[in-house]
């Protein structure tokens, strides 16, 4: 029998670590597509690399078999072509690149007659990030190929869960990944087209609470204990979560937005949510993981805006008429980022500069509401 073969964009640290690790143990040819030529050349010529877990016992994980190609290449699109999966894991300012190869693949694929079902998922940390991905597909596309496309092409929203910092410190060779043990990668069923059976990811029925409770409790902890502890002159999550007042700010927000999702979904319950808080912060305490809080805090105008993991949450929470100290103090937090390292946060600071902290709130966040703007405000006035 044929292998099966998935096309997966972007192979850094998750797209190694994770995505691949994951495709290649369900038995798929993996072919990585990046756009970094040297990366490409590195994967073309190795043989295998390492999938190396950061825990109290470290072991590793070899993945073989792969090929990889340019993103923007002839080759690329062919691969799509005659692909029966494909991932991305790109940063989801990433995924209109994606999006142009993905649509000439499929024009492709239409003319050579491939009916076979393909299955589409983005492995972004947003909220549907497939179905942004999807929506840029069909917006390069015309209605011909949108109706093939719709009837042969599954776009399914994901969540994944796996930290994976950057290497520095752990890894020899260019092209190992490292990992925490943990993973979780929950599927939307619903939109699938055929079969689609990976061992260790999920397929639900219904998947915003999954992704929501990722999103809000892991990665909005997270941004808050990177904000927090750049403030404190921090390098590390780890160090963070020991400094004074963090790991309680960590944990406050959590709860902040776990009553806001326990409130919205009433598939999860505010105990089972704690629950998943506190194993969350006892990851971030793996003392075997040093991760930058420069990595986790990467990109604040993502971070802070609407829909993403500290302004989600403080909807959430607002909505069911809860309190939210918290959520205020890591999002006024993430206005106090500072690092001249990334281009988002330079926007951010100029943005306050120019217009003041109130006009800046308002920008990135898009929040409307004068009080909570006033309110983050107040909090980064007094920091
Ligand atoms: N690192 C982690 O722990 C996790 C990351 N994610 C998500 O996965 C995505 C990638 O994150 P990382 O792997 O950490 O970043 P990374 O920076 O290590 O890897 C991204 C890779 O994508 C490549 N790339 C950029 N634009 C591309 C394009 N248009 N086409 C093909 N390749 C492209 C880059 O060259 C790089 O190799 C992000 O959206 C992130 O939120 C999700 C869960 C866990
Ligand atoms: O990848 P992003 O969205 O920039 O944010 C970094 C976050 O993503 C992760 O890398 C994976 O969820 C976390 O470790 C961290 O909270």
């Amino acid at each position: 029998m044929m292998k099966r073969r998935a096309v997966h964009f972007g192979a850094g640290n998750i797209g190694r670590g994770f995505i691949g690790l994951l495709l290649h143990q369900a038995g798929y040819e993996v072919v990585f597509a990046d756009v970094v030529p040297a990366l490409v050349e590195q994967l073309q010529t190795a043989r295998s690399y390492r999938v190396i877990t950061l825990d109290e016992t470290v072991d590793e994980a070899e993945v073989t078999g792969f090929r990889a190609v340019l993103l923007d290449s002839t080759a690329c699109r062919s691969e799509i072509a005659t692909a029966d999966l494909v991932t991305t894991a790109v940063g989801l300012g990433n995924l209109s690149g994606v999006a142009a190869v993905i649509a000439d693949g499929l024009r492709l694929r239409k003319v050579q007659g491939n009916e076979t079902p393909l299955n589409v998922l983005a492995c972004e940390n947003a909220v549907r990030a497939t179905s942004t991905l999807k929506e840029a597909v069909l917006a390069r596309v015309d209605d011909d190929l949108r109706d093939w496309i719709e009837a042969h092409v599954g776009f399914a929203d994901v969540a994944v869960d796996r930290i994976a910092p950057n290497r520095e410190g752990y890894a020899t060779h260019p092209l190992d990944a490292v990992v925490e043990r943990f993973f979780e990668w929950d599927i939307e069923q619903t939109a699938l087209r055929g079969d689609l059976a990976i061992p260790g990811a999920t397929l639900v029925q219904q998947l915003d609470p999954y992704l929501e409770r990722k999103l809000f409790i892991l990665n909005g902890a997270h941004a808050t204990a990177a904000y927090a502890g750049y403030k404190q002159g921090i390098r590390t999550i780890l160090e963070a979560m020991q400094a004074p007042g963090i790991a309680a700010l960590v944990e406050r927000v959590q709860h902040e937005a776990a009553a806001g999702l326990a409130h919205r979904y009433p598939s999860l319950d505010l105990s089972g949510l704690n629950a998943y808080a506190k194993d969350v912060r006892d990851r971030f305490l793996n003392p075997h993981i040093h991760d930058d809080v420069a990595r986790v805090g990467r990109d604040p105008m993502r971070k802070l805006s609407l829909g993403d993991r500290l302004v989600g949450p403080l909807r959430l929470a607002q909505a069911a008429g809860i309190e939210t100290p918290g959520l205020l103090q890591a999002i006024a937090l993430g206005f106090h980022y500072t690092n001249p390292q990334d281009e988002g946060a330079v926007r951010i600071q100029q943005m306050i500069q120019s217009s003041g902290i109130e006009a800046a709130v308002r920008t990135v966040t898009g929040l409307t509401d004068p009080h909570l703007c006033g309110a983050i405000a107040t909090a980064y006035r007094a920091m």
